[in-house]
């Protein structure tokens, strides 16, 4: 039967841009309209997507690799019903798996793709094999772009390796930290023009989220800016991502969403 999961990696190349904060408060607000949703914590180096929700440490994907724990044994249980797939600690490479631990992973992942409408992948910072592969696997890939050179800079160099290595095409980007929405848009288009001038790609405006103090606020307590402060702009930003997101279109494969990620994940 095929599973029509949405798959989206949220990621940016340069490190603090708020992948981990806009996965999580996006997951949330799509959790608020219905949607099953889970955030796989991809950054292996530097998980932290339990510590800005503020859940204890348990079992990560490594458990599942060594036989340790079933899948949905290791999902943690977040706010507004979204689960959070810890991922391994430590330098262990997904791509280096034994054909049992492979297939392990695969069926983990279709025991729980029937429970699931979204998940999205918060990748690590950086554009090495892991984060490349991790957004490779995606259907959709979400830039997170702020303002400043660096941030352009390492967007720009992850789309050139997902395009030169993968063929990818086609990528969403949402502006983060600036100061209004004319900011961000002008920020994703003068990206699309660089893109354009170099790149085969498209690159698809996804939103923006202002500076605002209420989410910085809202990380330092461990607690969603979407929660602690509804009315904020910038949780209202990240409701209008999400209603944006849960439009985008899902592949139907035969063999599932969920497994093809899987798949793809660890044949990188
Ligand atoms: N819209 C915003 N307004 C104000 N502060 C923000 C905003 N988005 C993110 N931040 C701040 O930026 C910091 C870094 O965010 P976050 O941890 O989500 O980035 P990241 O890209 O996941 O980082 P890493 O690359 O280390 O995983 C947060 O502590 C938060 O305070």
């Amino acid at each position: 039967m095929s599973r029509t999961v949405q798959v989206v990696a949220v990621t940016g190349g340069k490190g603090g841009v708020g992948k981990t904060t806009l996965a999580v408060n996006t997951a949330i607000a799509l959790a608020e309209t219905g949607q099953r949703v889970a955030i796989l914590d991809a950054d292996f180096g530097l998980a932290n997507v339990d510590v800005m929700l503020d859940l204890p440490p348990g079992a990560t994907i490594e458990d599942v690799l060594e036989g340790r724990a079933e899948l949905r044994d290791i999902v943690r249980l977040g706010p507004a019903g979204v689960r959070v797939i810890p991922g391994a600690s430590g330098t262990r490479r997904l791509t280096k798996l034994s054909e049992l631990e492979h297939s392990s992973l695969v069926s983990a992942f279709d025991a729980i793709a029937d429970q699931l409408d979204i998940l999205l992948v918060d990748t690590a910072a950086g554009i090495g094999d892991q984060v490349v592969n991790f957004a490779n696997a995606s259907r959709e890939v979400l830039v997170v772009l702020c303002n400043d050179p660096s941030s352009f800079a390492d967007a720009y160099a992850l789309i050139k390796v997902l395009w030169r290595d993968f063929g990818r095409q086609r990528f969403r980007v949402v502006a983060n930290m600036v100061a209004s929405e004319q900011e961000g848009r002008d920020l994703v288009d003068k990206l699309d023009a660089v893109c354009q001038q170099f790149l085969p790609v498209s690159l698809l405006y996804a939103g923006t989220v202002p500076m605002d103090d209420a989410l910085r606020e809202a990380v330092r307590q461990q607690q969603p800016v979407l929660l602690q402060s509804p009315g904020s702009a910038s949780a209202l930003a990240i409701r209008k991502l999400a209603e944006t997101l849960a439009t985008w279109p899902v592949a139907t494969r035969s063999r599932g969403q969920l497994e093809f990620f899987v798949d793809q994940l660890l044949a990188g």
